[in-house]
């Protein structure tokens, strides 16, 4: 026989996860001992539940789906925001959360960390908020339907689901696990609707002079990137992508025109959308933030529509079609038709190259920016935080190969650090890079200990500005007043009792003046500090660090409202 424990962590290894991601409390330990027994598991703490949850929304993006372990009511209810993110990013974490013994709630016990009343089932209705199946194993004999049913939801839909295990049940015998086809065979595209999909589209677009396509944040979680690509070299038009979606089509490609999104697009792509009379947008979410406040939400006659497992356009509508099923066929059908591109080459913006600062001139952003954008590979990895960073990072211009990580609709500032954290572990031979706010930082810094923990080879560009600009630019108070820190000090305390030698450099265009080229030779150097023991006769002011590179940069230019709020 099984237990329920060993159960679960067989079926989350079948699905190829290597790791999961816990904060222990008395409601799970057993069910964590049950996890770690399993060889192809390896367990990962983080420092909080919010943090936890986050780093397995990060580990989803990396290798496909992710989970976490944490407690009853007071962990669950911390990392319910990060898996209301997962929700919004449409990524398949699977939260797992230790409840009460079976007998506890019949003999009207109260308990700790609940909220005091005989109630224990308030978790289970919050966790349906925000997953696509939440379940809670009773009995033990039900712990196979409801994990297998659990995990399978969350992977088609690409959404997070919940288990809940009591404590008296992480070590209950059940069944051992059935053929994982049962959790993993993939849904089909019902043929007929299908082929009338494609019929229906190579219409739209055949009688259109100037079709092209949108890529949106949903290809990913169609698993149907390479199925655009396909289309988009059978149709020969240009192809722009938005904000929530860069990098899902690659940059370099002779039809990718740059990022749609309203008046802050790149290569000038809202110019080919607006010029278009056919677009059909591929997993697409518009929504206030990607519509630069609806000014760009394309609707009307000319806008084909194709989600994950829905089609749609002006007097069609087809269900149970997958996106890379309806993509790939399309792409058998469709007529060749490049006048888009033709009139794209004629306007092709040159790349705007951010001119290299003065030697002896004091660090800004733009030189930040250009700095990381010559660090890109086609091994990186961007992660872009809510804030300044979101603009610095859509405009980089990305190497085939090279990813673009952004919370573009859930919007929390302080993902991107536990969210980075659990990506590198998913995607450890990858070059992982995060530009963060000062703000966002504060928020979930903590998990740069797991990082040093792990001896992750993360580069964390932290623009530091004094506080919540974006908030400043959008209406301006007293609340966006942050305290600064000394990120220096910071670091060092998470470097305590590491002997490794990394560095953590802090760039200060005040106090020590530090020209940019330092922060070239720091960056340079950086990029060494992962393959090779790190050379500490640096001039930069720097903590030892095991591995991990925070490069803290003071923009100089920073608002003058701000500049008295140190
Ligand atoms: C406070 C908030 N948004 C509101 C907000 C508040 N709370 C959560 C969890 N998420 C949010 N987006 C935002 S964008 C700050 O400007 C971020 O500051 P920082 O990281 O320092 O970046 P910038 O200075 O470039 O803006
Ligand atoms: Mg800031």
């Amino acid at each position: 026989m099984a237990t329920v424990g060993s159960y679960l962590a067989t079926r989350l290894a079948q699905i190829g996860l290597r790791h999961h991601f816990v904060v222990p409390g008395d409601y799970n330990l057993v069910l964590l001992d049950k996890l770690a027994l399993n060889p192809h598991l390896t367990q990962v703490g983080c420092a909080n539940e919010l943090n936890c949850a986050f780093s397995a929304e990060g580990y989803a993006r990396a290798h496909g789906a992710a989970a976490c372990v944490v407690t009853f009511s007071v962990g669950a209810m911390s990392a319910f925001d990060g898996i209301g993110g997962a929700y919004a990013e449409n990524l398949p974490v699977i939260l797992i959360s230790g409840s009460p013994n079976t007998n506890d709630a019949g003999a009207f016990h109260l308990l700790h960390h609940t909220l005091g009343t005989h109630d224990f089932k308030y978790q289970l209705e919050m966790a349906r908020k925000v997953t696509c199946a939440a379940v809670v194993i009773d009995r033990a004999s039900d712990a196979p339907r409801l994990i297998d049913h659990a995990i399978r939801s969350a992977l088609l839909a690409s959404k997070p689901a919940y288990i809940e295990i009591p404590t008296n049940l992480a070590a209950a015998p059940c069944a051992h696990p059935g053929p994982i086809s049962a959790v993993l065979a993939p849904e089909k595209s019902d043929p007929d609707s299908l082929a009338a999909a494609i019929d229906v589209a190579v219409s739209f677009l055949g009688n259109k002079l100037k079709p092209m396509l949108l890529a949106g944040s949903k290809l990913r979680a169609a698993r149907a990137e390479k199925a655009f690509l396909e289309l988009a070299e059978a149709t020969g038009c240009a192809v722009a992508v938005m904000p929530g979606s860069k990098s899902f089509f690659p940059e370099q490609h002779p039809q990718y025109i740059g990022v749609y999104w309203g008046d802050v697009s790149t290569k000038a792509a809202n110019n080919m959308i607006d010029w278009s009379d056919g677009i059909l947008c591929a997993g697409t979410v518009f929504t206030d933030y990607s519509t630069v406040g609806w000014t760009a939400d394309l609707k009307g006659p000319q806008i084909f529509t194709a989600d994950m497992d829905h089609i749609s356009v002006t007097g069609y509508d087809f269900s149970r079609v997958l996106l890379a099923d309806f993509l790939s066929g399309l792409a058998n059908k469709i007529k060749y038709n490049d006048a888009t591109m033709v009139e794209y080459s004629r306007f092709r913006p040159n790349p705007t190259l951010q001119p290299t600062a003065e030697p002896e001139a004091t660090l800004r952003r733009g030189e930040v920016a250009r700095q990381v954008q010559g660090i890109l590979t086609p091994n990186s990895t961007l992660f872009v935080e809510t804030g300044d960073s979101w603009f610095n990072g859509v405009q980089m211009d990305l190497p085939d190969g090279a990813r673009f990580e952004i919370e573009m609709q859930w919007g929390h500032i302080g993902w991107s650090v536990p969210s980075s954290f659990g990506y590198a572990v998913g995607a450890p031979n990858r070059k992982t890079i995060v530009m963060v706010g000062d703000g966002s930082f504060q928020v979930t810094v903590q998990e740069v200990s797991q990082m040093v923990r792990l001896n992750l080879p993360i580069l964390i560009i932290l623009m530091n500005n004094y506080g919540y600009t974006i908030e400043v630019e959008i209406h301006d108070g007293s609340y966006n007043n942050i305290k600064n820190w000394d990120y220096a000090a910071l670091i060092e305390t998470f470097n305590a009792g590491i002997d490794h030698i990394t560095q953590l450099v802090e760039v200060d265009s005040t106090g020590d003046v530090v020209a940019h080229r330092q922060l070239q030779e720091a960056i340079h150097k950086l990029q060494l500090a992962v393959e090779t023991p790190f050379d500490t006769s640096m001039r930069l002011r720097f903590q030892p660090l095991q591995n991990i590179v925070v490069l803290i940069a003071l923009e100089n230019g920073i608002l003058p409202s701000l500049a008295a709020r140190k």
